[in-house]
């Protein structure tokens, strides 16, 4: 059995290209890396080190490797004989994968099962974005798309912070992880891996999990960061952050029990072991990796404004999430390349231009007021500060 991976960062070698490894299959990682490629070609094995509670190392071997930015035949040829292509790049890298993607499933041979194609990314429905893509650069001479490859949206769980420099290909993680998988496409052939949980009814998992977890703890780097902390488990050290986090996921508490029917102690549960694992001091974890892209973060469905309208849409104003959008309008971290264009834009558009831009509110969204005063205030503090 073999899987090509796009993407061998924290998440591919640390989470999927190792569960993928521990489901028996061989994994070729694909990317653009050169070094990590090289490094990746020339090694036998690396370490998956899990810290925390109940620490263990895990060792991924049977492993090959092909830059997916150079070597295109050899790719294509990889992905037409593969039983799994799953990938870990970032949402916004899906489409440039796709092309690929959909020349090794036109280059099969007749007779193969379809290719399971899984993104394992933080947005909803990654499968579906990068399927779409996959559909923009399908040859219709090749037949039929459907009959060739099947796709799953998944939701992915696993802390991995960037890896301390030196430490080579060896990845340090948090021991929990999940990975949830659409049972459904798969019409009762679905891939065994063992790590992952396989649910008819994927929706309201990616939902809680994106609205719990990384809701959480993009808050904890935003008002980190805004209290001048480093690390995440200091900020989650810190009184007045872990307040702010714990409200703000009361509020998408509200909203996930009473959208999607989790119950509230069970929620609550959900939410007490998310907190946890934020405070987790083994994870050299630092509100800049945590807050990275805050344009990503900040857009219409994603962690922030997501909830946000919502609940404004059932009447509540959500005061914590409101809180929290403040702080991320407030990450200026001059290595981040979104953060900077945040930047751009709050100096150089008027607030509700830029709200629009930022949060793809429309302006008669009820959430849209308060989030532009938001935008109007951080733009005067810009105005107000020293040169
Ligand atoms: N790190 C974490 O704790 C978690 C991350 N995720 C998600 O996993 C995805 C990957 O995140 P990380 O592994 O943290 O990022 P990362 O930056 O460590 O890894 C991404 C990898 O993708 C590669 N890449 C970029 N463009 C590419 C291309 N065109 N073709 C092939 N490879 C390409 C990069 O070179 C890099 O090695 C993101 O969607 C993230 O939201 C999800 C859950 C947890
Ligand atoms: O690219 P993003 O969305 O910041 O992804 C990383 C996030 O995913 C998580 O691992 C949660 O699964 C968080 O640790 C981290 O904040």
């Amino acid at each position: 059995m073999k899987a090509v991976h796009f993407g061998a960062g924290n998440i591919g070698r640390g989470f999927v290209g190792l569960l993928l490894h521990e489901a028996g299959y061989e994994v070729v990682f694909a990317d653009v890396a050169d070094t990590l490629i090289a490094q990746l070609a020339a090694a036998d094995s690396y370490s998956v080190h899990e810290v925390g509670e109940n620490p263990a190392v895990r060792t991924v071997d049977n492993f090959r490797a092909v830059n997916s930015g150079t070597q295109e035949a050899q790719l294509i040829e990889e992905i037409a004989t593969a039983d799994i292509v799953t990938t870990a790049v970032g949402p916004h890298i899906l489409k440039f994968v796709a092309p690929a993607i959909a020349k090794g499933i036109a280059s099969r041979a007749a007779g193969l099962p379809p290719l399971q194609v899984m993104a394992c990314e933080n947005a909803i429905n990654a499968t579906d974005i990068l399927r779409e893509s996959i559909v923009s650069s399908w040859d219709e001479a090749a037949g039929s798309l459907a009959d060739a490859a099947v796709f799953a949206n998944t939701a992915v769980d696993r802390i991995v912070p960037n890896q301390e420099p030196g430490q080579g290909l060896d990845v340090t993680v948090e021991t929990f992880y999940e990975w949830v998988i659409d049972r459904t496409p798969f019409g009762g052939a679905a891939p065994v891996i063992p790590g992952a949980t396989f649910v008819d009814e994927l929706g309201p998992y990616i939902e809680r999990k994106l609205f719990t977890v990384n809701t959480g703890h993009a808050s904890a780097a935003y008002f980190g960061f805004e209290a001048g902390l480093e690390k995440i488990s200091d900020a989650m050290a810190d009184e007045d952050v872990a307040a702010d986090v714990r409200a703000v996921l009361d509020e998408t508490k509200q909203l996930l029990v009473s959208k999607h029917g989790f119950s509230y102690d069970e929620q609550e549960a959900y939410v007490q072991k998310i907190l946890a694992r934020f405070t987790n001091p083994h994870l050299p974890d630092t509100v800049h990796r945590v807050g990275r892209a805050p344009l990503r973060k900040l857009s219409r469905h994603e962690r922030f404004i997501g909830p946000a309208a919502e609940l404004a849409e059932r009447g509540i104003v959500p005061e914590a999430l409101l809180g929290a959008i403040a702080a991320a309008l407030r990450f200026n971290d001059p290595a981040d390349a979104e953060a900077v264009e945040l930047g751009q834009i709050l100096a150089d558009s008027e607030p509700a231009a830029a709200t629009e831009r930022i949060t793809g509110l429309a302006q008669d969204h009820p959430l849209f007021a308060a989030v532009c005063g938001l935008v109007e205030e951080r733009k005067a503090e810009d105005v107000a500060a020293p040169a």
